[in-house]
């Protein structure tokens, strides 16, 4: 697919394939297209050409309400409702799609264990009285309610510290790992997240794909000079480390 704003070309030709369960991170320096990416994937915004396709379906053939129950989303800027309680954001789109309160409530308590928050103490808290970190376990929670089979994770951990985001890293493997059949793709410009996340990793680059594969095959045989020149970033931060240890 193609996409264009005005006359730029942000995205010349982009094509890959993703399989149901797998877990894509989509690594990129700033201005890549790798969010425009994302949300052509989950319908925010149109390809200027080209399809996507699920299942053998053009996503451009789904309505609304197939859209919300297609994808979760989960973003840097959480986007929580501050007028709402943690249960209450979590259970927006079940709101949308018309689910009985039993159903919702049920629900939203089985998606709080999942991300460990306890439903006794979070559920009926106000986002301004959570940490970071706690408000994007509930962007979680709130993207997978409704079951869907995609979750796209923009950027989720960028504004976090280092130690509370390697902890939700390590969360956020274990839910795909606890459920089995979903895709997930996150996008991120950490190299270390990628790799550490993907099961295959898609690096881009103004646009186009440089490489996607597995971490272990980016590590051992970077395709381009651009990915050799981003593992060479990993490794000078670690020369960086040795000297100051000197
Ligand atoms: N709505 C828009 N109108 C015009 N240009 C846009 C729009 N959205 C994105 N762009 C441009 O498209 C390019 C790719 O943007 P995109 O947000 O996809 O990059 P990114 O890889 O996600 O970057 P970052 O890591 O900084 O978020 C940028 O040059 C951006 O300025």
């Amino acid at each position: 697919m193609q996409k264009r704003f005005g006359n730029q070309l942000v995205i010349p030709d982009l094509s890959f394939t993703v399989n149901q369960g797998e877990f894509i991170t989509i690594l990129g320096t700033s201005g890549s297209g790798k969010t425009t990416t994302l949300k052509m994937v989950n319908g925010l915004c149109q390809p200027s050409a080209g399809e996507i396709i699920i299942n053998g379906q053009p996503l451009s053939k789904l309505d609304l309400v197939q859209l919300r129950r297609h994808t979760g989303y989960v973003v840097q800027q959480i986007g929580l409702f501050p007028h709402m309680t943690v249960a209450q954001n979590i259970a927006v789109v079940p709101q949308l799609l018309h689910w009985g309160a039993d159903k919702t409530a049920h629900r939203v308590r089985e998606l709080l264990q999942l991300v460990q928050l306890a439903p006794a103490e979070y559920a009926d808290r106000y986002p301004a009285h959570l940490s970071g970190g706690q408000q994007q376990r509930v962007g979680v929670a709130r993207a997978l309610v409704a079951n869907p089979p995609f979750v796209l994770f923009d950027e989720p951990f960028g504004a976090l510290d280092a130690l509370t985001r390697e902890d939700l890293q390590h969360e956020i493997k274990r839910i795909h790992g606890a459920l089995a059949d979903k895709t997930f793709m996150f996008v991120t410009h950490d190299i270390n997240e990628a790799l550490f996340l993907g099961n295959r990793v898609l690096v881009m680059h103004e646009g186009r794909i440089e490489q996607f594969a597995a971490p272990a095959e980016i590590v051992s045989h970077p395709a381009t000079a651009f990915v050799k020149k981003l593992l060479g970033t990993v490794r000078q931060n670690q020369n960086l480390w040795r000297q100051q240890d000197d």
